[in-house]
């Protein structure tokens, strides 16, 4: 399911002494399945953006079609139930929103709301906590006596019980550790690839730009500035910086070793490319590389 940015300012409070501009004069369309970022400094519009995805926020000026519905400022609130079931939203610290006395209603919760028999929404509950790598005894424990990462899986697995086929993360990271991050990151990367879900990432990280992503969005001050592959966005580091934003790790370290006289035809963008592109210019001798 595509979906499609025509023109689309948002304002907040608008007509109000407080009036501010989140969003101006966005044109873009998010493919179906792809995996797309969307970077940019603190204030500059993402949150805003991603609201749009599922209709939370209406334009105040501008269309959003998602799949064949079209939303505009005279968009009524009713009958917009599909578009939450299609279009999944994880929120910054999901595990926040956890209610429930068993993770096992708490996943079955969402499908239930939506018209599915109890019976299927249990089978829902187990089928999603398996997918998101917890294991099945967690069902009847509260969600409130699992670590912080479970919770969060639990609250991700909630939103996959709904069978979405576009999935958005805000920051999706957040406050887990080094360990955490990374399996997280491969859990959505598995979404992708083998359930074919469109993910759209918030991030302010840079390294799952370049690792997972196969388009970025760059906003700034509620306008969409740059749109590309990461290979495109990180091709220009002084465009980067003016811009508050930055390079992989793996970039930056090839910078470093490119100044130490080390060759790249193109900048590598993930530790397995800079990997393959120093190994044939390391004075190993012979036989002892290890391929
Ligand atoms: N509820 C609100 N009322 C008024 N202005 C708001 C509201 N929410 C956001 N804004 C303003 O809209 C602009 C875009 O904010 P938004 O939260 O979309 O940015 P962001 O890129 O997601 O930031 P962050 O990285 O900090 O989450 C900012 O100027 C912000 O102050």
């Amino acid at each position: 399911m595509d979906i499609t940015f025509d023109h689309v300012s948002y304002t907040y409070q608008a007509g109000t002494p407080f009036a501010g501009e989140g969003l101006q004069d966005i044109s873009v369309t998010i493919h179906d399945g792809s995996y797309t970022a969307i970077i940019g400094h603190t204030g500059s519009g993402k949150s805003t953006l991603l609201q749009h995805l599922n209709a939370l926020l209406k334009p105040t000026s501008g269309t959003v079609t998602i799949g064949d519905r079209q939303i505009t400022s005279e968009t009524s609130n009713k009958n917009l139930k599909p578009l939450r079931q299609q279009v999944g939203m994880v929120f910054q610290f999901a595990e926040n929103q956890l209610f429930e006395q068993t993770v096992a209603r708490d996943i079955a919760f969402g499908p239930k709301n939506f018209g599915v028999p109890e019976a299927k929404a249990n089978a829902l509950a187990e089928q999603m906590v398996t997918l998101v790598g917890l294991p099945a005894s967690v069902l009847s424990q509260s969600p409130f006596d699992l670590s912080g990462g479970q919770m969060r899986r639990v609250a991700i697995a909630g939103v996959l019980a709904m069978q979405p086929s576009v999935l958005v993360l805000d920051e999706p990271t957040a406050g887990l550790d080094p360990a955490g991050r990374r399996d997280m990151m491969q859990l959505f990367a598995k979404l992708h690839r083998e359930q074919h879900l469109t993910v759209v990432l918030v991030t302010h990280q840079m390294d799952d730009v370049a690792d997972y992503a196969d388009h970025v969005l760059v906003m700034d001050h509620g306008r969409l500035v740059k749109t590309g592959t990461p290979r495109e966005i990180f091709a220009d580091p002084v465009w980067l910086t003016a811009n508050q934003l930055g390079l992989p790790k793996t970039t930056q370290m090839a910078m470093a070793l490119q100044r130490r006289g080390f060759k790249f035809a193109e900048l590598p963008l993930t530790t397995s490319a800079l990997a393959a592109a120093l190994l044939p210019q390391l004075p190993v001798k012979a036989g002892e590389r290890d391929e």
